[in-house]
C-alpha cells in the first residue's frame, strides 16, 4: 500500500483540500457525468452566471409535465416517524402490509412511545433547519392526516397482534399491498427493506459500517448504539451526516480497490494515491457543501440576538461531542481527514442548507378512503371490522414517512418566487426520490426554478425565510414588490 500512495500532503493540507469548493469546471464535468447516466433527463447543470450553479431545461416541458426523478445520495426517516411508519431503509416506499402497517403502529403506540406529528405535506420543500416540518413550508394537502378529531379507543386484547402477525386480514386490504419486508443482513432488526436489492445496495453504500448487528463491519457497535442515542437525543441530522461520511469510506475502499487492481495490470499507471481516491470518493459529497453548520444554522427564534455567539459555540460543542463518538464507531485511519472537526461541520452545514424533506405518502390513509368511498352495503360490512380500528388510531391514524436526504440535481435548483417547477408528489409517486413537476410551460434554455418557500408569503416574510439560506432575493416578482414592501 506504502508504494502505492505515498502522501505527500499534510493533514491539514489534505483537510483544506478537501473543504475547497469545487471549480466551476470540475462541478461542470461531475454534473455533465452524472447527468450522462441518465439518458432520459431532458435537464442540464451549468454556472447560471449570478449565483453559481442551476439547472436548465434541454427540451420543453409543458404545465404539469414531469421535469426530473432525483434519487437521493443520502437520506434519513426521522427517528420519531419510525414509530409510525415502516418503510424500505433504502428506497423508502412502505413495506410489509395494511395489517403490519397499522398493527406495529397500535403496538408502539400501547407501549406508550409518544411521538411528535407533524402534518404531511406532499409537496416537498427545502428544509430551513433543524427540526423543519413540511407544516412551516406550505400549504398542508391534508394527505396525510385527519381533520376530524378522533378519540383513541382501545382494542380488544389480542387485536393488535394478529394484526402484527397477519392473522387478522382487513377487508380489502389486497387491493393495497405492499412488497414483503427483507430484513438487514448484518442482523441489526433496526433496517428493514423492500428487496434483497435494497438490503444490498444500502449495505454497499453506508449501512455496513452503520449496523448495530452482528455483522457490521464498524469498529465498535457498542459506541455506535452510543452515537445513535446521542443523535437521536439532540439532532437526528447527525445520522445523516454518519451516513455520507460511511458513504464516502466506502467509496472510498472501492476506488482504492480498483486503483490497486489497475497498478496490478499496468505499472505506468499515475495518479493513484489515498488523497486522490479520497477526493474522488468525497466528490458527490463536496457537490453540496457550503458552510460549517454553527456558522449557517439559522438562530431559533427563541435565542436573543445578543446570545448568537454562545449559540453558536454550543452547536459547535454538540457537534464535536457527535463527531467523537462517530470516530469511536466507524474511524477509518486513511479516511481520517473526514474526521476533522471543520469536514464534520461542513458535512451538517451541507444538509442545513441543502437538505430536502423527504415525504412518502402512507397508504393506510388510500386503505381508509377506500373504505369510506365504497358502496353503502359494502362499506358497513368492512367497517364492522375497520371502524374500531380507525378509532384505536386516533387523529393521526396515517402519517406520511418523513425525514430529510440530499438530492444532488434538486440541490443545484436556484430560488425564484416566481417558480416554473415544484418539488410535489404525484398518486404515483412513492418512494424517497424527488419529483420535480413543471408550472408554466419551460422551453429549451430556460432556467428551471423551485420556490424554496411559500412564495405567498408576502414580501418581507419571504426574504427574512430565504436569509436563512443566505440570500435576498431578486427575482423579478421580488424587484416589482420591493419598493412598496414598507408602504
Ligand atoms: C441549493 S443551492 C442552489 C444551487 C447553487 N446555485 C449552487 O451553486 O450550488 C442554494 C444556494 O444558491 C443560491 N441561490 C439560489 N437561488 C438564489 C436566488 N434567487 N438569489 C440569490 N442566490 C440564490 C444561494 O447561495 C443559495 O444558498
Amino acid at each position: 500500500m506504502e508504494a502505492l500512495c505515498p502522501i505527500d500532503s499534510s493533514f491539514s493540507d489534505l483537510i483544506s483540500a478537501l473543504l475547497a469548493p469545487p471549480s466551476p469546471l470540475l462541478a461542470q464535468e461531475y454534473f455533465d457525468e452524472h447527468i450522462s447516466k441518465r439518458q432520459d433527463l431532458g435537464i442540464i447543470v451549468k454556472q447560471n452566471g449570478e449565483f453559481g450553479k442551476g439547472v436548465f431545461a434541454e427540451t420543453e416541458f409543458k404545465e404539469g409535465d414531469l421535469i426530473l426523478k432525483d434519487p437521493m445520495l443520502v437520506g434519513a426517516q426521522h427517528s420519531a416517524n419510525k414509530m409510525d411508519c415502516l418503510v424500505c431503509s433504502f428506497c423508502f416506499r412502505f413495506i410489509g402490509s395494511i395489517e403490519l402497517q397499522i398493527g406495529r403502529k397500535l403496538y408502539l403506540q400501547e407501549l406508550g412511545i409518544s411521538v411528535n406529528h407533524t402534518e404531511c405535506d406532499m409537496e416537498e420543500s427545502y428544509s430551513d433547519g433543524e427540526d423543519s416540518s413540511s407544516e412551516e413550508n406550505g400549504e398542508t394537502s391534508g394527505a396525510c392526516s385527519s381533520s376530524n378529531s378522533r378519540k383513541k379507543v382501545e382494542l380488544p386484547k389480542g387485536v393488535v397482534e394478529s394484526l402484527m402477525t397477519g392473522d387478522l386480514k382487513l377487508p380489502y386490504s389486497d387491493k393495497f399491498s405492499l412488497p414483503p419486508t427483507v430484513p438487514c443482513i448484518g442482523g441489526c432488526g433496526e433496517a428493514h427493506y423492500c428487496s434483497e436489492l435494497c438490503a444490498q445496495a444500502d449495505w454497499e453504500s453506508c449501512h455496513s459500517l452503520l449496523c448495530t448487528g452482528e455483522k457490521s463491519e464498524s469498529v465498535s457497535r457498542e459506541a455506535l448504539v452510543e452515537f445513535i442515542q446521542h443523535a437521536n437525543e439532540t439532532n437526528d441530522i447527525f445520522l445523516l451526516a454518519a451516513k455520507a461520511i460511511s458513504y464516502t469510506i466506502l467509496r472510498y475502499r472501492k476506488l482504492k480497490t480498483a486503483c490497486i487492481e489497475e497498478r496490478g495490470k499496468n505499472k505506468n499507471v499515475s495518479g493513484c494515491t489515498i488523497p486522490s481516491a479520497l477526493f474522488e470518493a468525497w466528490k458527490p459529497i463536496s457537490m453540496g457543501h457550503k458552510r460549517r453548520w454553527w456558522d449557517c444554522i439559522a438562530l431559533p427564534v427563541d435565542v436573543e440576538t445578543s446570545d448568537e455567539d454562545a449559540f453558536r459555540k454550543q452547536i459547535r460543542s454538540l457537534t464535536f461531542t457527535s463527531l467523537q463518538l462517530l470516530k469511536a464507531a466507524v474511524f477509518d485511519k486513511e479516511c481520517e481527514p473526514l474526521f476533522s472537526l471543520e469536514v464534520y461541520g461542513h458535512i451538517i452545514g451541507m444538509f442545513e442548507l441543502n437538505n430536502l424533506d423527504l415525504v412518502v405518502a402512507s397508504p393506510v390513509e388510500d386503505y381508509f378512503l377506500y373504505i369510506d368511498e365504497l358502496p353503502s352495503s359494502k362499506k358497513r360490512e368492512a367497517e364492522e371490522i375497520t371502524q374500531s380500528i380507525l378509532e384505536a388510531l386516533g387523529d393521526d391514524y396515517s402519517v406520511c414517512c418523513q425525514g430529510t436526504a440530499f438530492f444532488p440535481l434538486q440541490s443545484c435548483m436556484n430560488h425564484s418566487c416566481c417558480p416554473n417547477a415544484k418539488a410535489f408528489k404525484r398518486e404515483e409517486d412513492r418512494d424517497g426520490q424527488a419529483t420535480i413537476l413543471a408550472l408554466k410551460p419551460i422551453y429549451k434554455g430556460d432556467e428551471v426554478t423551485i420556490s424554496y418557500v411559500d412564495e405567498e408569503l408576502p414580501f418581507e416574510e419571504r426574504q427574512t425565510l430565504l436569509a436563512d439560506y443566505g440570500f435576498r432575493c431578486r427575482c423579478p416578482k421580488c424587484l416589482e414588490e420591493e419598493p412598496y414592501a414598507n408602504i
